[in-house]
């Protein structure tokens, strides 16, 4: 019996199969700006995704996921609170039912419609991803929140693709995305040590959520609905949305701001 995002197998029962998820460094948080320290050690983080090669979309049955190429440092992030870089391994995005929150981090209290995670590991240290997961400084992730407005001139190069991953389980050819056209124009940020917000919820995840969010439209938010949990054998037909985990206790932690 699997994990979910239903009454009976979603966030509030995590815990008895992961009892890390009341641990001590649990994702998402409630940002709260005012609260967040302002560290002038911390200086800009660099996205060098230029020569990033996406391979596939896939619809694992909690998301929509883009993976990419990691066999080497063709793509990374560093600077800000990371001590190297870090490789990038995937995207994917958490959103809510129609008109409803669906962001996983808050920012004083407020959601946002959805939030793109863009998950990097630590290549320099451990061998291999699933090492890095499960290594404290073993993930850097990238959180960028979308609010709803225009369409956005470049998501639709996904949106078009989720027709062809609409059941748990199916993956395409996605050749040639650079997740670069996704990011906001300031990359302003918070950043605090944090976990998976999806099982196996290892506290691993050095958090840097961008200040500034994306604009999409509900258009194009409401095709990420037509997507299914359920696999195309399944009679159960459940639409995916609400793939969201609610903010987690702060705990002994702080957020620190860049400049
Ligand atoms: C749903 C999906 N989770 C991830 O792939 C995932 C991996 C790393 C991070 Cl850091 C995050 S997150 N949300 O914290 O950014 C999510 C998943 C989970 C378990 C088994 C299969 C599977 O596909
Ligand atoms: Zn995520």
């Amino acid at each position: 019996h699997h994990w979910g995002y239903g009454k009976e197998d979603g966030p509030s029962a995590w815990h008895r199969q992961y009892p890390v998820a009341k641990g001590n460094r649990q994702s998402p948080i409630d940002i709260i700006p005012n609260e967040a320290r302002r560290d002038s050690t911390l200086g800009p983080i660099f996205l060098k995704y230029d020569q990033c090669r996406s391979l596939n979309i896939a619809n694992n049955g909690h998301s929509v996921v883009v993976e990419f190429d990691d066999s080497d440092d063709r793509s990374v992030v560093l600077g800000g609170p990371l001590d190297n870089p870090y490789r990038l391994k995937q995207f994917h995005f958490h959103w809510g039912g129609k008109g409803c929150e669906g962001s996983e981090h808050t920012v004083a209290g407020v959601g946002y419609a959805s939030e793109l995670h863009v998950v990097h590991w630590n290549a320099v240290k451990y061998k291999t991803y699933n090492d890095a997961a499960a290594a404290p400084d073993g993930l850097a992730v990238l959180g960028i929140f979308l609010e709803l407005g225009d369409d956005h001139r470049w998501l639709h190069m996904i949106t078009d693709a989720l027709y062809m991953v609409k059941f748990k389980g199916s993956a395409t050819d996605f050749k040639g995305f650079n997740p670069k056209c996704l990011l906001p124009s300031s990359l302003h940020y918070w950043t605090y040590l944090g976990s998976l917000t999806t099982p196996p919820l290892h506290e691993s995840v050095t958090w840097i959520v961008l200040k500034e969010p994306i604009v999409v439209s509900e258009k194009q938010l409401g095709m990420f609905r037509m997507l299914q949990f359920n696999g195309e054998e399944e009679d159960q037909r459940m639409r995916m949305e609400n793939n969201f985990r609610p903010p987690q206790n702060l705990k002994e932690r702080i957020v620190r701001s860049s400049n």
